[in-house]
């Protein structure tokens, strides 16, 4: 069902700020910013070979991002898989009884479909379901 590690979700309170430590010190390019209003955040991307780190800042106090900062600071905040078949995967999870946050895939960056399960029946990890 899981193909690989799509990417991994980084809250940073500045994308700008943030870049500067993946360019200047790591030298690994930030692209694809793109602000998402259904979720109140901007995203970039790093890549680092076949996986990606997204760096996500709120703008809005209303963003999940912004409440997780707040409770938490900067950190990891979700990890993606990569499917085939969104649908049939939220399907299978909800048949095994995991709690889902989208019952029904939404829109991601870059035109993706998106779903997450919720952390407290995935081990304490936010899942992302990533389907390009
Ligand atoms: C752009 C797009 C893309 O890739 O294309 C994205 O990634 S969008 C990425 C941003 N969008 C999202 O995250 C959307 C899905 N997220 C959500 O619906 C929410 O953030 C929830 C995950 C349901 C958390 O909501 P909220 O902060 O209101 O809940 P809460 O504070 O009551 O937290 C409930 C419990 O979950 C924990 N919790 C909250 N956020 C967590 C996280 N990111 N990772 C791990 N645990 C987390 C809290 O510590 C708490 O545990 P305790 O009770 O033990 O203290
Ligand atoms: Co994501």
């Amino acid at each position: 069902m899981v193909k690989k590690i799509d990417h991994i979700g980084i809250a940073v309170k500045s994308i700008e700020e943030a870049s500067k430590f993946y360019e200047d010190v790591l030298g690994q390019k930030v692209a694809g910013i793109e602000t998402l209003s259904s979720e109140n955040l901007k995203t970039a991307f790093v890549k680092i070979g076949d996986v990606e780190i997204e760096l996500l800042e709120a703008t809005s106090p209303d963003s999940p991002v912004a409440k997780f900062i707040e409770k938490k600071g900067e950190g990891i905040h979700h990890i993606a898989f990569k499917v085939d078949d969104i649908e049939a995967s939220l399907e299978k999870l909800k048949s095994k009884g995991i709690r889902l946050i989208d019952e029904i895939p939404k829109l991601g960056a870059e035109g993706s479909k998106i779903a997450f399960a919720h952390p407290k029946s995935t081990n304490g990890v936010l899942l992302e379901l990533c389907q390009k």
